[in-house]
Protein backbone atom coordinates (compact mmCIF):
# COMPACT_ATOMS: atom_id res chain seq x y z
CA UNK A 1 0.00 0.00 0.00
CA UNK A 2 1.02 3.37 -0.94
CA UNK A 3 1.30 6.28 1.52
CA UNK A 4 -1.68 8.86 1.99
CA UNK A 5 -2.10 10.80 -1.17
CA UNK A 6 -2.74 14.84 -0.22
CA UNK A 7 -0.10 17.10 -0.17
CA UNK A 8 -3.30 19.66 -1.89
CA UNK A 9 -4.48 19.73 1.37
CA UNK A 10 -3.99 20.60 4.75
CA UNK A 11 -4.09 17.98 7.72
CA UNK A 12 -4.98 14.38 7.64
CA UNK A 13 -5.90 12.85 4.25
CA UNK A 14 -8.16 10.46 3.60
CA UNK A 15 -7.84 8.70 0.09
CA UNK A 16 -11.30 7.04 -1.18
CA UNK A 17 -12.10 5.47 -3.81
CA UNK A 18 -16.02 5.55 -5.39
CA UNK A 19 -17.63 3.55 -7.88
CA UNK A 20 -20.82 5.68 -7.99
CA UNK A 21 -20.89 9.59 -9.42
CA UNK A 22 -24.68 9.98 -7.19
CA UNK A 23 -25.19 11.97 -3.89
CA UNK A 24 -22.21 8.99 -2.24
CA UNK A 25 -19.66 10.98 -4.52
CA UNK A 26 -20.59 14.28 -3.98
CA UNK A 27 -20.40 13.70 -0.27
CA UNK A 28 -17.24 12.45 -0.56
CA UNK A 29 -15.78 15.16 -2.74
CA UNK A 30 -17.53 17.74 -0.43
CA UNK A 31 -16.01 16.47 2.94
CA UNK A 32 -12.76 18.52 4.17
CA UNK A 33 -9.92 15.90 4.22
CA UNK A 34 -10.77 13.23 2.00
CA UNK A 35 -9.03 12.82 -1.54
CA UNK A 36 -10.26 10.46 -4.60
CA UNK A 37 -8.40 7.98 -6.23
CA UNK A 38 -9.35 5.76 -9.02
CA UNK A 39 -6.71 2.81 -7.31
CA UNK A 40 -8.20 -0.44 -6.70
CA UNK A 41 -6.24 -1.07 -3.64
CA UNK A 42 -4.91 1.76 -2.22
CA UNK A 43 -7.55 3.04 -0.61
CA UNK A 44 -8.57 4.41 3.00
CA UNK A 45 -12.45 4.21 2.23
CA UNK A 46 -13.69 2.42 -0.88
CA UNK A 47 -17.22 3.01 -1.85
CA UNK A 48 -18.17 0.39 -4.07
CA UNK A 49 -20.92 -1.23 -5.65
CA UNK A 50 -21.87 -4.61 -4.86
CA UNK A 51 -20.36 -5.64 -8.25
CA UNK A 52 -16.69 -4.52 -7.76
CA UNK A 53 -17.35 -6.58 -4.13
CA UNK A 54 -18.14 -9.64 -5.74
CA UNK A 55 -15.56 -9.36 -8.12
CA UNK A 56 -12.45 -7.63 -6.01
CA UNK A 57 -12.99 -8.52 -2.46
CA UNK A 58 -11.07 -11.90 -2.89
CA UNK A 59 -7.68 -10.05 -4.33
CA UNK A 60 -7.48 -7.11 -2.11
CA UNK A 61 -5.95 -7.68 1.51
CA UNK A 62 -6.89 -4.83 3.42
CA UNK A 63 -5.09 -3.20 6.05
CA UNK A 64 -6.28 -2.34 9.26
CA UNK A 65 -7.60 0.99 9.00
CA UNK A 66 -9.20 0.48 5.27
CA UNK A 67 -12.86 0.64 5.18
CA UNK A 68 -15.20 -0.92 2.45
CA UNK A 69 -19.02 -0.35 2.33
CA UNK A 70 -20.20 -3.82 1.46
CA UNK A 71 -19.79 -7.37 3.79
CA UNK A 72 -18.69 -9.73 1.35
CA UNK A 73 -21.62 -11.97 1.47
CA UNK A 74 -24.31 -9.41 2.29
CA UNK A 75 -26.63 -11.07 -0.47
CA UNK A 76 -27.33 -13.69 2.61
CA UNK A 77 -29.48 -10.76 3.66
CA UNK A 78 -30.36 -9.08 0.86
CA UNK A 79 -31.29 -11.13 -1.45
CA UNK A 80 -35.22 -12.00 -1.68
CA UNK A 81 -35.06 -15.90 -1.34
CA UNK A 82 -32.05 -15.80 0.98
CA UNK A 83 -33.55 -13.14 3.50
CA UNK A 84 -36.45 -15.32 3.68
CA UNK A 85 -34.29 -18.74 4.10
CA UNK A 86 -31.88 -17.14 7.14
CA UNK A 87 -35.31 -15.98 8.52
CA UNK A 88 -37.38 -19.12 9.13
CA UNK A 89 -34.40 -21.55 10.10
CA UNK A 90 -34.01 -18.32 12.88
CA UNK A 91 -37.86 -19.32 13.28
CA UNK A 92 -37.18 -22.69 13.91
CA UNK A 93 -33.67 -22.79 15.87
CA UNK A 94 -36.02 -20.48 18.33
CA UNK A 95 -38.75 -23.09 18.81
CA UNK A 96 -35.74 -26.03 18.68
CA UNK A 97 -34.22 -24.10 21.62
CA UNK A 98 -37.53 -23.52 23.43
CA UNK A 99 -37.67 -20.20 23.13
CA UNK A 100 -41.77 -19.94 21.85
CA UNK A 101 -42.40 -16.13 22.38
CA UNK A 102 -39.09 -14.96 20.38
CA UNK A 103 -39.86 -17.76 17.44
CA UNK A 104 -43.66 -16.25 17.34
CA UNK A 105 -42.24 -12.83 17.05
CA UNK A 106 -40.70 -13.76 13.75
CA UNK A 107 -43.70 -13.42 11.97
CA UNK A 108 -43.11 -10.17 9.83
CA UNK A 109 -42.77 -11.33 6.45
CA UNK A 110 -46.23 -12.86 4.70
CA UNK A 111 -45.73 -17.12 3.33
CA UNK A 112 -42.95 -17.29 0.30
CA UNK A 113 -41.54 -19.98 -1.59
CA UNK A 114 -38.82 -20.03 -4.05
CA UNK A 115 -39.32 -20.92 -7.55
CA UNK A 116 -39.13 -23.22 -9.13
CA UNK A 117 -37.07 -25.29 -6.56
CA UNK A 118 -40.40 -24.71 -4.50
CA UNK A 119 -43.26 -25.31 -6.92
CA UNK A 120 -44.90 -28.03 -5.35
CA UNK A 121 -45.22 -26.45 -1.95
CA UNK A 122 -46.75 -23.43 -3.39
CA UNK A 123 -49.46 -25.47 -5.10
CA UNK A 124 -50.46 -26.70 -1.84
CA UNK A 125 -50.17 -23.30 0.45
CA UNK A 126 -51.97 -21.42 -3.21
CA UNK A 127 -54.73 -24.21 -2.41
CA UNK A 128 -55.46 -23.50 1.07
CA UNK A 129 -55.91 -20.13 0.80
CA UNK A 130 -58.01 -20.05 -2.67
CA UNK A 131 -58.85 -16.55 -4.34
CA UNK A 132 -56.11 -15.01 -2.25
CA UNK A 133 -53.67 -12.15 -4.22
CA UNK A 134 -49.90 -13.36 -4.49
CA UNK A 135 -46.85 -11.62 -5.93
CA UNK A 136 -44.29 -12.92 -8.03
CA UNK A 137 -40.92 -11.15 -8.24
CA UNK A 138 -37.14 -12.44 -9.35
CA UNK A 139 -34.94 -12.73 -6.91
CA UNK A 140 -31.93 -10.84 -8.77
CA UNK A 141 -33.82 -8.38 -9.77
CA UNK A 142 -34.51 -4.41 -8.31
CA UNK A 143 -36.57 -1.62 -9.02
CA UNK A 144 -40.12 -3.18 -9.79
CA UNK A 145 -39.01 -4.96 -12.79
CA UNK A 146 -40.08 -8.65 -13.39
CA UNK A 147 -42.81 -8.32 -10.67
CA UNK A 148 -46.86 -9.33 -11.28
CA UNK A 149 -49.58 -10.47 -9.09
CA UNK A 150 -52.09 -13.31 -9.58
CA UNK A 151 -54.72 -15.02 -7.76
CA UNK A 152 -55.10 -18.10 -10.32
CA UNK A 153 -52.67 -21.25 -11.01
CA UNK A 154 -53.55 -20.58 -14.29
CA UNK A 155 -52.49 -17.03 -14.57
CA UNK A 156 -48.48 -18.28 -14.09
CA UNK A 157 -48.56 -21.04 -16.80
CA UNK A 158 -48.20 -18.79 -19.77
CA UNK A 159 -45.34 -16.92 -17.85
CA UNK A 160 -43.80 -20.39 -16.77
CA UNK A 161 -43.57 -21.31 -20.59
CA UNK A 162 -41.86 -18.14 -21.45
CA UNK A 163 -39.50 -19.07 -18.42
CA UNK A 164 -39.04 -22.12 -19.51
CA UNK A 165 -38.48 -23.54 -16.17
CA UNK A 166 -39.43 -26.72 -14.13
CA UNK A 167 -38.50 -28.07 -10.74
CA UNK A 168 -35.59 -30.00 -12.36
CA UNK A 169 -34.42 -26.81 -14.00
CA UNK A 170 -31.93 -24.81 -11.32
CA UNK A 171 -30.58 -22.68 -14.60
CA UNK A 172 -33.77 -20.97 -14.74
CA UNK A 173 -34.17 -17.72 -13.54
CA UNK A 174 -35.87 -17.77 -9.67
CA UNK A 175 -38.32 -15.77 -8.46
CA UNK A 176 -40.20 -15.89 -5.13
CA UNK A 177 -43.89 -16.22 -4.61
CA UNK A 178 -44.66 -14.17 -1.85
CA UNK A 179 -48.23 -13.76 -0.30
CA UNK A 180 -49.72 -10.25 -0.97
CA UNK A 181 -50.76 -8.05 1.40
CA UNK A 182 -54.05 -7.11 0.58
CA UNK A 183 -54.71 -4.39 3.49
CA UNK A 184 -52.15 -1.97 3.44
CA UNK A 185 -52.53 1.11 5.21
CA UNK A 186 -54.06 3.56 2.72
CA UNK A 187 -53.71 7.46 3.71
CA UNK A 188 -55.85 9.70 0.64
CA UNK A 189 -56.86 6.11 -0.82
CA UNK A 190 -53.31 5.25 -1.68
CA UNK A 191 -51.00 2.58 -0.97
CA UNK A 192 -47.24 3.37 0.27
CA UNK A 193 -44.43 1.46 2.05
CA UNK A 194 -41.55 2.67 4.06
CA UNK A 195 -37.62 2.87 3.19
CA UNK A 196 -35.62 2.77 6.49
CA UNK A 197 -31.78 3.01 6.81
CA UNK A 198 -29.90 1.06 8.68
CA UNK A 199 -25.96 0.84 9.44
CA UNK A 200 -24.48 -2.44 10.32
CA UNK A 201 -20.44 -1.44 11.45
CA UNK A 202 -19.86 -4.91 12.51
CA UNK A 203 -21.36 -8.76 12.61
CA UNK A 204 -19.58 -10.03 15.23
CA UNK A 205 -20.48 -8.20 17.90
CA UNK A 206 -23.73 -7.41 16.01
CA UNK A 207 -23.52 -3.55 16.22
CA UNK A 208 -26.25 -1.74 14.54
CA UNK A 209 -27.07 2.51 13.81
CA UNK A 210 -30.62 2.79 12.82
CA UNK A 211 -31.29 6.24 11.30
CA UNK A 212 -33.85 8.78 12.68
CA UNK A 213 -35.22 9.22 8.77
CA UNK A 214 -36.71 7.04 5.69
CA UNK A 215 -39.46 7.90 3.89
CA UNK A 216 -42.41 6.79 2.80
CA UNK A 217 -43.18 5.87 -0.99
CA UNK A 218 -46.70 6.52 -2.56
CA UNK A 219 -48.25 4.89 -5.31
CA UNK A 220 -50.15 7.80 -7.61
CA UNK A 221 -53.15 5.73 -8.04
CA UNK A 222 -56.23 4.57 -5.76
CA UNK A 223 -56.05 1.62 -4.16
CA UNK A 224 -58.20 -1.05 -5.03
CA UNK A 225 -58.69 -4.92 -4.87
CA UNK A 226 -60.70 -5.41 -7.57
CA UNK A 227 -59.37 -8.73 -9.34
CA UNK A 228 -59.39 -6.44 -12.36
CA UNK A 229 -56.82 -4.23 -11.44
CA UNK A 230 -54.42 -7.11 -9.85
CA UNK A 231 -52.17 -5.88 -13.58
CA UNK A 232 -51.89 -2.71 -12.74
CA UNK A 233 -48.27 -1.77 -11.18
CA UNK A 234 -49.49 2.33 -10.55
CA UNK A 235 -51.95 0.74 -7.65
CA UNK A 236 -49.79 -2.50 -6.52
CA UNK A 237 -46.14 -1.38 -6.76
CA UNK A 238 -44.58 1.78 -5.24
CA UNK A 239 -41.50 1.41 -6.34
CA UNK A 240 -40.04 4.98 -7.54
CA UNK A 241 -39.06 3.54 -10.32
CA UNK A 242 -42.48 2.43 -11.08
CA UNK A 243 -44.55 5.45 -10.28
CA UNK A 244 -42.45 8.38 -11.84
CA UNK A 245 -43.85 6.49 -15.49
CA UNK A 246 -47.13 7.43 -14.94
CA UNK A 247 -48.34 10.25 -17.23
CA UNK A 248 -49.35 12.42 -14.36
CA UNK A 249 -46.53 11.60 -12.26
CA UNK A 250 -44.75 15.18 -10.57
CA UNK A 251 -41.11 15.21 -10.18
CA UNK A 252 -40.75 17.84 -7.84
CA UNK A 253 -43.53 16.59 -5.75
CA UNK A 254 -42.76 13.45 -6.28
CA UNK A 255 -43.99 10.49 -4.33
CA UNK A 256 -42.64 10.44 -0.94
CA UNK A 257 -43.40 11.36 2.31
CA UNK A 258 -41.03 12.05 4.87
CA UNK A 259 -40.75 9.31 7.95
CA UNK A 260 -41.86 12.08 11.01
CA UNK A 261 -44.23 13.64 8.96
CA UNK A 262 -45.91 10.08 8.59
CA UNK A 263 -45.57 9.36 12.16
CA UNK A 264 -46.97 12.71 12.67
CA UNK A 265 -50.26 12.10 10.73
CA UNK A 266 -50.50 8.37 12.21
CA UNK A 267 -50.29 9.86 15.76
CA UNK A 268 -52.88 12.12 15.50
CA UNK A 269 -55.18 9.27 14.29
CA UNK A 270 -54.75 6.24 16.12
CA UNK A 271 -52.90 8.47 19.13
CA UNK A 272 -49.26 8.01 20.45
CA UNK A 273 -49.35 4.51 21.88
CA UNK A 274 -50.34 2.43 18.67
CA UNK A 275 -47.91 4.98 16.47
CA UNK A 276 -45.11 3.98 18.72
CA UNK A 277 -45.88 0.67 19.01
CA UNK A 278 -45.63 0.56 15.41
CA UNK A 279 -42.05 2.29 15.40
CA UNK A 280 -40.71 0.26 17.91
CA UNK A 281 -42.00 -2.95 15.94
CA UNK A 282 -39.84 -1.68 12.80
CA UNK A 283 -36.87 -1.64 15.11
CA UNK A 284 -37.31 -4.81 15.99
CA UNK A 285 -38.08 -6.33 12.90
CA UNK A 286 -34.79 -4.54 11.58
CA UNK A 287 -32.88 -6.21 14.65
CA UNK A 288 -34.45 -9.99 14.26
CA UNK A 289 -33.84 -9.73 10.37
CA UNK A 290 -29.61 -8.72 11.28
CA UNK A 291 -29.87 -11.03 14.10
CA UNK A 292 -31.10 -13.72 11.65
CA UNK A 293 -27.96 -13.74 9.26
CA UNK A 294 -25.73 -12.61 12.24
CA UNK A 295 -23.80 -16.24 11.50
CA UNK A 296 -24.29 -16.36 8.16
CA UNK A 297 -22.65 -13.26 7.43
CA UNK A 298 -18.45 -13.27 7.00
CA UNK A 299 -17.70 -10.83 9.59
CA UNK A 300 -14.64 -8.84 8.32
CA UNK A 301 -13.71 -5.65 10.72
CA UNK A 302 -12.70 -3.51 7.37
CA UNK A 303 -16.37 -3.51 6.42
CA UNK A 304 -19.84 -1.83 7.36
CA UNK A 305 -22.66 -1.56 5.63
CA UNK A 306 -26.14 0.96 4.90
CA UNK A 307 -29.27 -0.91 3.97
CA UNK A 308 -32.30 -0.06 3.41
CA UNK A 309 -35.30 -1.70 4.45
CA UNK A 310 -38.71 -1.77 2.44
CA UNK A 311 -41.51 -2.17 5.01
CA UNK A 312 -45.00 -2.36 4.31
CA UNK A 313 -47.68 -1.35 6.76
CA UNK A 314 -50.72 -2.69 7.20
CA UNK A 315 -54.37 -1.66 7.88
CA UNK A 316 -54.11 -3.01 11.74
CA UNK A 317 -50.84 -0.90 12.21
CA UNK A 318 -48.59 -4.44 11.64
CA UNK A 319 -45.44 -4.01 9.82
CA UNK A 320 -44.30 -6.29 7.32
CA UNK A 321 -40.48 -6.78 5.68
CA UNK A 322 -40.36 -7.13 1.92
CA UNK A 323 -37.05 -6.82 1.35
CA UNK A 324 -33.49 -5.21 2.23
CA UNK A 325 -31.31 -3.68 -0.47
CA UNK A 326 -27.38 -3.69 0.05
CA UNK A 327 -27.16 -0.82 -2.26
CA UNK A 328 -30.44 1.61 -1.62
CA UNK A 329 -31.13 4.27 -4.27
CA UNK A 330 -28.98 7.23 -2.99
CA UNK A 331 -29.46 9.44 -6.44
CA UNK A 332 -31.67 12.59 -5.36
CA UNK A 333 -35.14 12.80 -6.71
CA UNK A 334 -35.59 16.48 -6.08
CA UNK A 335 -34.34 18.74 -4.00
CA UNK A 336 -35.98 17.51 -0.18
CA UNK A 337 -34.36 13.68 -1.01
CA UNK A 338 -31.15 15.41 -1.55
CA UNK A 339 -30.85 16.83 1.50
CA UNK A 340 -31.93 13.44 2.97
CA UNK A 341 -29.42 11.69 1.05
CA UNK A 342 -26.42 14.22 1.85
CA UNK A 343 -27.34 14.17 5.29
CA UNK A 344 -27.60 10.42 5.49
CA UNK A 345 -24.36 9.62 3.24
CA UNK A 346 -22.50 12.35 5.91
CA UNK A 347 -23.61 10.68 9.02
CA UNK A 348 -22.57 7.25 7.92
CA UNK A 349 -19.21 8.86 7.50
CA UNK A 350 -19.24 10.22 10.95
CA UNK A 351 -20.10 6.73 12.28
CA UNK A 352 -17.72 5.57 10.22
CA UNK A 353 -15.30 7.60 11.48
CA UNK A 354 -12.10 7.27 9.36
CA UNK A 355 -10.95 10.77 10.83
CA UNK A 356 -10.92 9.06 14.44
CA UNK A 357 -13.26 11.64 15.76
CA UNK A 358 -15.07 9.39 18.33
CA UNK A 359 -14.41 8.36 21.38
CA UNK A 360 -15.90 4.83 20.62
CA UNK A 361 -18.97 4.57 23.34
CA UNK A 362 -21.25 6.87 21.24
CA UNK A 363 -24.95 5.74 21.56
CA UNK A 364 -25.94 8.83 18.71
CA UNK A 365 -23.97 10.34 15.96
CA UNK A 366 -25.55 12.83 13.58
CA UNK A 367 -29.30 11.21 13.30
CA UNK A 368 -27.76 7.72 13.68
CA UNK A 369 -28.77 6.19 16.86
CA UNK A 370 -27.36 3.01 18.35
CA UNK A 371 -29.80 0.42 18.88
CA UNK A 372 -28.02 -2.81 19.04
CA UNK A 373 -24.50 -3.89 20.52
CA UNK A 374 -24.31 -7.51 20.91
CA UNK A 375 -27.53 -6.53 22.57
CA UNK A 376 -30.17 -3.64 23.04
CA UNK A 377 -28.58 -0.63 24.23
CA UNK A 378 -32.13 0.52 25.64
CA UNK A 379 -32.51 -1.84 28.48
CA UNK A 380 -35.61 -0.15 30.29
CA UNK A 381 -37.74 -1.89 31.58
CA UNK A 382 -41.29 -3.16 29.65
CA UNK A 383 -44.48 -1.24 29.93
CA UNK A 384 -44.20 0.82 26.69
CA UNK A 385 -42.08 1.03 23.45
CA UNK A 386 -39.13 2.92 22.76
CA UNK A 387 -37.73 4.41 19.02
CA UNK A 388 -36.13 7.17 17.89
CA UNK A 389 -37.39 6.44 14.70
CA UNK A 390 -39.03 9.07 12.87
CA UNK A 391 -39.25 11.38 15.73
CA UNK A 392 -36.96 14.25 14.74
CA UNK A 393 -36.94 16.11 11.94
CA UNK A 394 -34.16 15.69 9.17
CA UNK A 395 -31.22 18.74 10.19
CA UNK A 396 -30.40 20.87 7.57
CA UNK A 397 -27.84 19.40 5.17
CA UNK A 398 -24.49 20.94 6.83
CA UNK A 399 -21.34 20.16 7.44
CA UNK A 400 -22.49 17.62 10.27
CA UNK A 401 -18.35 17.28 11.19
CA UNK A 402 -18.36 21.08 12.46
CA UNK A 403 -20.06 19.72 15.40
CA UNK A 404 -17.88 16.76 16.31
CA UNK A 405 -14.11 17.29 17.54
CA UNK A 406 -11.13 17.12 15.09
CA UNK A 407 -9.78 14.74 13.88
CA UNK A 408 -7.47 12.23 15.89
CA UNK A 409 -5.88 9.94 13.63
CA UNK A 410 -4.63 10.07 9.83
CA UNK A 411 -4.69 6.61 8.25
CA UNK A 412 -1.03 6.85 8.91
CA UNK A 413 -1.07 7.52 12.33
CA UNK A 414 -4.30 5.16 13.38
CA UNK A 415 -3.53 3.03 15.89
CA UNK A 416 -6.94 1.40 16.75
CA UNK A 417 -8.75 -0.55 15.57
CA UNK A 418 -12.13 -0.02 13.68
CA UNK A 419 -14.76 -2.76 14.29
CA UNK A 420 -16.97 0.42 15.00
CA UNK A 421 -18.17 -1.72 18.04
CA UNK A 422 -18.54 0.97 21.16
CA UNK A 423 -19.88 0.19 24.84
CA UNK A 424 -21.93 -3.38 24.59
CA UNK A 425 -25.09 -3.05 26.39
CA UNK A 426 -26.18 -6.29 28.09
CA UNK A 427 -25.35 -9.10 25.47
CA UNK A 428 -28.05 -11.16 24.01
CA UNK A 429 -30.59 -9.78 26.61
CA UNK A 430 -34.35 -9.20 25.05
CA UNK A 431 -35.55 -6.41 23.43
CA UNK A 432 -37.06 -4.11 25.73
CA UNK A 433 -39.91 -1.95 25.95
CA UNK A 434 -40.15 1.44 27.47
CA UNK A 435 -40.98 5.29 26.99
CA UNK A 436 -42.92 7.27 23.79
CA UNK A 437 -42.21 9.55 20.92
CA UNK A 438 -43.83 10.86 18.65
CA UNK A 439 -43.33 13.60 15.34
CA UNK A 440 -43.46 16.99 14.44
CA UNK A 441 -45.25 17.96 11.22
CA UNK A 442 -47.52 17.06 8.32
CA UNK A 443 -47.72 18.17 4.72
CA UNK A 444 -49.38 15.88 2.26
CA UNK A 445 -48.30 13.21 0.54
N1 LIG B 1 -45.92 -9.10 -0.15
C1 LIG B 1 -46.28 -7.91 -0.63
N2 LIG B 1 -47.51 -7.40 -0.34
C2 LIG B 1 -47.89 -6.19 -0.81
N3 LIG B 1 -47.13 -5.42 -1.62
C3 LIG B 1 -45.92 -5.87 -1.94
C4 LIG B 1 -45.42 -7.13 -1.46
N4 LIG B 1 -44.18 -7.31 -1.94
C5 LIG B 1 -43.90 -6.22 -2.68
N5 LIG B 1 -44.94 -5.36 -2.70
C6 LIG B 1 -45.00 -4.08 -3.45
O1 LIG B 1 -44.17 -4.22 -4.58
C7 LIG B 1 -43.11 -3.26 -4.54
C8 LIG B 1 -41.83 -3.89 -5.04
O2 LIG B 1 -41.46 -4.97 -4.21
P1 LIG B 1 -39.96 -5.20 -3.74
O3 LIG B 1 -39.48 -4.00 -3.01
O4 LIG B 1 -39.92 -6.48 -3.00
O5 LIG B 1 -39.25 -5.37 -5.17
P2 LIG B 1 -37.98 -4.74 -5.88
O6 LIG B 1 -38.25 -4.75 -7.34
O7 LIG B 1 -36.80 -5.48 -5.43
O8 LIG B 1 -37.91 -3.25 -5.34
P3 LIG B 1 -36.64 -2.34 -4.88
O9 LIG B 1 -36.17 -1.63 -6.10
O10 LIG B 1 -37.22 -1.43 -3.84
O11 LIG B 1 -35.57 -3.21 -4.35
C9 LIG B 1 -43.03 -2.81 -3.09
O12 LIG B 1 -42.52 -1.50 -3.02
C10 LIG B 1 -44.48 -2.91 -2.64
O13 LIG B 1 -45.21 -1.77 -2.98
Amino acid sequence: MAAAKGAAVLGPTIVFRCSTRNTVYEVLKARPGLVETQDDVDWDLCWADVGWVRDMYDQIQMDDDQRLNHFPNHYELTRKDLMVKNLKRMRKQLERNDCQAEAASYCFWTGTFVLPSEYGMFVEEFKRSPGAVWIMKPIGRAQGRGIFLFNKLSQISEWKKDHRWKADQPQAEAYIAQRYVENPYLIGGKKFDLRLYVLVTSFNPLTVWLYNGGFARFSGTRYCTDRAALANPYVHLTNVAIQKKAEDYDKEVGCKWDLQSLKMFLTLKHGARAVDELFYDMQCLITRSLLSVQKSIIHDKHCFELYGYDVLVDADLKPWLLEVNASPSLSAENAADKKLKTQLISDVLDVVDLEGRLEGDEQRVGSFRLIWANGPTDTRAAGGYSTFLGTEKPRAAVDATAALPPPKTTRLQATKTMTGSPAVAGGGAAMGKGGGADGRSVCDP
